[in-house]
């Protein structure tokens, strides 16, 4: 197949018939679900009569709504919230599929879950109704999100309908430097080429810099294609993909892992391979970024100012940007660094992994959180909770003055019950800085965990390279 590129090789692979209307009709391997969106799924396929054709193929947890206060409730603390818990609960009983409930080690955030369970596994179609599912796509997996009425459409035939997405390759080169990591290269791909900047397209993830990182940095990479206006992000699998995979409760064992592997290696993109659009981006320059606006694309080195609205290049620009710094409550030409900040929030399917609370914690080992500034660590599963609290990570956030939580999706999207105050400054390893994401009006800094660690210490928006 030379000349093909990873993803048209996927595609292939799990295109059982052309439709009508340029639809392809997609073999999904993987179903996955949460309380906040699957359990409805389920609900409503049940209500028209039909049956969850592969109930060993589909997996479920419980994140989105989920209380996270330390020796958490059985349920959540949003208002009217318990019916999506419950619904999930007998809906997933009743069709016999595997649910990662509250109290059981498996429990988390669906896009940290899959990956660490061995779930998501090269060449794989996965798919959720949730937007991140194209986080999975750091295991060479085609995986995205979809909507409610696909989820039952995929948990009822195990396809899809699917329009065929447009190809894309970044490539970033070069070494990066200390203290910046994936979520700074992310940043600054969307802010550089905007958040519609992959017009739909699948996106693979490419280059020297790609390679160096560890898999959890490749989640983060993909976790965020969504917010380029991804179909979805692609890594080919490579030594790192296998190695993290091996041993994990849903890979393959014995022969199977060893066939499995054979395969995984031919998954790559051929040299010759055309894509309908190609981009480089060097992060040998790459600075640590922090958004200053309502859009992943409003990010720019922590050292940098406040853009001006007067230097955008159409009128349209002008006005989002004077939109968002009103809503930001910043002024053009700002240093950015040394905004007071109110919260601190480590967390999210962005986030959420060992690596990452690793990080902030080598940060914060022996500092202390500026007093007044509401400091939270959510891992992203009860698995990376255990992990750290092994090595003792938890000891090192909770004597830094931060909260230690049980995980799920929490504070990254305010519909859990819990929110940060009024017009809070927050600066979040999340992936969304949307007008009011994380609690009425608050105004989200996204940043990486050494950034958000180094601004929980600083009590306002901080570069962390002096701190490393
Ligand atoms: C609730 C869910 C459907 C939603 C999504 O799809 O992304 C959530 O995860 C989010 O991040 O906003
Ligand atoms: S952590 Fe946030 S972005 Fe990720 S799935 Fe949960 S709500 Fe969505």
């Amino acid at each position: 197949m030379s000349g093909t590129s990873l993803f048209e090789k996927l595609w292939r692979q799990h295109r059982v018939a052309e439709l009508d209307e340029g639809e392809s009709l997609i073999h999904i391997d993987r179903v996955f679900l949460h309380e906040r969106t699957g359990g409805v799924a389920l609900q409503a396929l049940a209500e028209a009569g039909y049956k969850v054709r592969n109930p060993q193929l589909a997996f479920a947890t419980l994140d989105h709504i989920v209380d996270t206060f330390p020796g958490r409730s059985d349920n959540t603390l949003m208002p009217g919230g318990e019916a999506f818990i419950r619904i999930t609960r007998e809906q997933t009983a009743r069709s016999g599929i595997q649910l990662f409930d509250l109290g059981d080690p498996r429990q988390g955030i669906v896009h940290v879950v899959s990956p660490e369970q061995g779930i998501v596994l090269p060449g794989t179609t996965v798919v959720c109704p949730d937007s991140h599912t194209c986080t999975q796509g750091a295991l060479g997996a085609l995986a995205w999100g979809i909507g409610s009425s696909e989820a039952e459409h995929a948990l009822a035939t195990q396809t899809l309908r699917v329009v065929k997405p447009k190809s894309m390759r970044v490539s970033f080169d070069g070494t990066l430097p200390i203290g910046v990591g994936a979520k700074d290269m992310i940043l600054a791909l969307i802010a550089r080429d905007s958040a519609s900047g992959a017009r739909g397209s699948v996106v693979e993830f490419a280059g020297e810099a790609v390679r160096a990182l560890g898999m959890e940095a490749r989640m983060t990479l993909c976790n965020m294609a969504v917010e380029f206006s991804a179909f979805t992000g692609l890594i080919a699998p490579d030594e790192a993909t296998l190695a993290y995979l091996q041993g994990r409760p849903f890979a393959p064992k014995g022969q199977a892992w060893e066939e499995a592997c054979t395969a995984w290696r031919e998954l790559r993109s051929d040299a010759e391979a055309v894509f309908d659009a190609e981009t480089r981006l060097d992060v040998s320059t790459l600075r640590p970024m922090l958004t200053w606006g309502t859009s992943p694309q409003h990010a720019v080195g922590v050292d940098a100012r406040v853009p001006d609205p007067a230097d955008a290049a159409d009128r349209a620009t002008q006005e989002a940007m004077h939109k968002a710094l009103a809503y930001m409550d910043l002024q053009p030409g700002q240093a950015l660094a040394g905004t007071p900040i109110d919260a601190a929030f480590i967390g999210s399917c962005t986030n959420s992994r060992l690596s990452d609370l690793r990080a902030a914690a080598a940060l914060l080992r022996g500092r202390r959180v500026a007093p007044g500034v509401k400091a939270i660590c959510v891992p992203g599963s009860t698995q990376v909770k255990l992990a750290a609290e092994a090595e003792g990570l938890h000891q090192v956030f909770l004597d830094a003055g931060f909260e230690w939580r049980e995980s799920g999706c929490s504070m990254c999207f305010f519909a859990g019950g819990e929110s940060f105050g009024l017009r809070q400054r927050v600066v979040s390893t999340t992936n969304r800085n949307f007008e009011s994401r994380q609690g009425p009006q608050t105004r989200t800094h996204l940043a990486s965990p050494v950034t958000v660690a180094a601004s929980a210490i600083a009590g306002c928006l901080a570069d962390p390279r002096g701190l490393l």
